[in-house]
């Protein structure tokens, strides 16, 4: 957005130059053109570094030194107005191409097809009008032509969409990473409760209507509160963060992990029969009572207690399978801890 706000202020006072009255034709050839060059080239370079990519300098002051040579060549040394108003239709309709691929190819957000259709716009105008004053004969004049007349209502017409398509990429971005912060757990990385009711609502949802298995598993991390107590707090969430790790090691791409509270986690499982659940659930528990977190030089032992439960059972309510896994799990802690329920 920096880059494209600078970029379109610095084309403006290019064009400001190239327009002026009683300004010395140098003047306004060399430092105009190369400020309009150097402004479509740090759109260009704001366009790109919002899909994750950059221009680099070089070839921001290369563009630039391109547009300064080639007018002051049509300025000093052979002095011509066409030869210097075409070269800039074409260069900066290309640039303007360029800025539309950068945006069509590497983004997949919303605006982008308003942003590559307003510069495909302003490129072709400028194209047309270098083309156009070309194969002009005579004198060049451009107020008497229809096809002028259009590359000039169509240039506004493209900045508007380029302006609009480029705010509104901008403004989806932002959405989404706001959407995936308030459904992620800021400690562990896992979904939290409200990325798991979307999350694992819409895989419930999808499971149900192909008719294939789902389970859930509860797991919840024994006497977490005298680790706490023994080792520290910070001891504790390393916990967190290493069982996190550990679950997700275990999850197949469409799986969803969340944690659900202080040391409760959930696993929605796709495509799981029952069988194949607490055979999963009996796996995770025994690594995690194998596997000790280490944590400022101690070494911290945790077990879990998990309870499972699989659709064929409860449903595809995503409540109440997790209302039934929490019984299971409240019966494992009730069985000693350190235990796998199903429901
Ligand atoms: N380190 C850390 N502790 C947390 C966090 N969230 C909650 N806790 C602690 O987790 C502990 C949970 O304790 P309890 O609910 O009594 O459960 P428990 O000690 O695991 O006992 P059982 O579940 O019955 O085995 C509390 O002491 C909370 O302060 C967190 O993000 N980090």
């Amino acid at each position: 957005m920096r880059w494209w706000a600078t970029g379109n202020l610095v084309i403006s006072a290019g064009l400001a130059l190239t327009n002026l009255e009683g300004v010395p034709p140098l003047l306004c050839a060399l430092v105009g053109y190369s400020l309009i060059a150097l402004g479509i080239a740090l759109v260009l370079r704001g366009v790109r570094v919002h899909c994750g990519d950059t221009l680099a300098t070089g070839q921001i002051v290369l563009i630039t030194l391109i547009a300064m040579l080639v007018s002051g060549y049509f300025t000093l040394i052979e002095p011509s107005v066409r030869g210097r108003i075409a070269f800039s239709g074409f260069y900066f309709g290309v640039l303007n191409w360029m800025c539309g691929y950068a945006a069509g190819r590497y983004s997949s957000e919303r605006g982008v097809p308003i942003a590559v259709t307003g510069f495909g716009l302003l490129g072709t105008a400028l194209v047309v009008r270098g083309m156009h004053l070309l194969m002009q004969e005579g004198p060049v004049d451009l107020s008497s032509s229809t096809v002028l007349g259009i590359t000039m209502l169509t240039v506004p017409l493209g900045q508007v969409c380029t302006s609009f398509g480029l705010i509104l990429m901008v403004m989806w971005r932002y959405a989404e990473r706001l959407r995936q912060l308030s459904s992620i757990d800021a400690l562990t990385g896992a979904l939290n409760r409200a990325g798991l009711e979307d999350q694992g609502g819409r895989l419930a949802l999808r499971l149900q209507r192909a008719r294939r298995d789902l389970a859930v598993l509860m797991i919840d991390v024994d006497h977490f509160k005298q680790i706490n107590d023994s080792f520290g707090h910070a001891a504790g969430d390393e916990v967190l963060r290493c069982l996190t790790r550990l679950l997700r090691q275990e999850l197949r791409p469409m799986d969803v992990l969340a944690r659900i509270g202080g040391e409760e986690f959930v696993l929605v499982l796709d495509g799981v029969d029952p069988a194949a659940a607490l055979r999963l659930a009996e796996r995770l528990r025994a690594r995690i009572a194998d596997e000790a977190v280490q944590c400022e030089g101690a070494s911290v032992a945790y077990t879990v207690s998990i309870g499972v439960v699989a659709s064929a059972a409860a449903g595809y309510e995503l409540p109440a399978l997790m209302a039934a896994g929490d019984r299971a799990m409240y019966e494992a802690k009730r069985r000693g801890r350190n235990q796998v329920c199903s429901a």
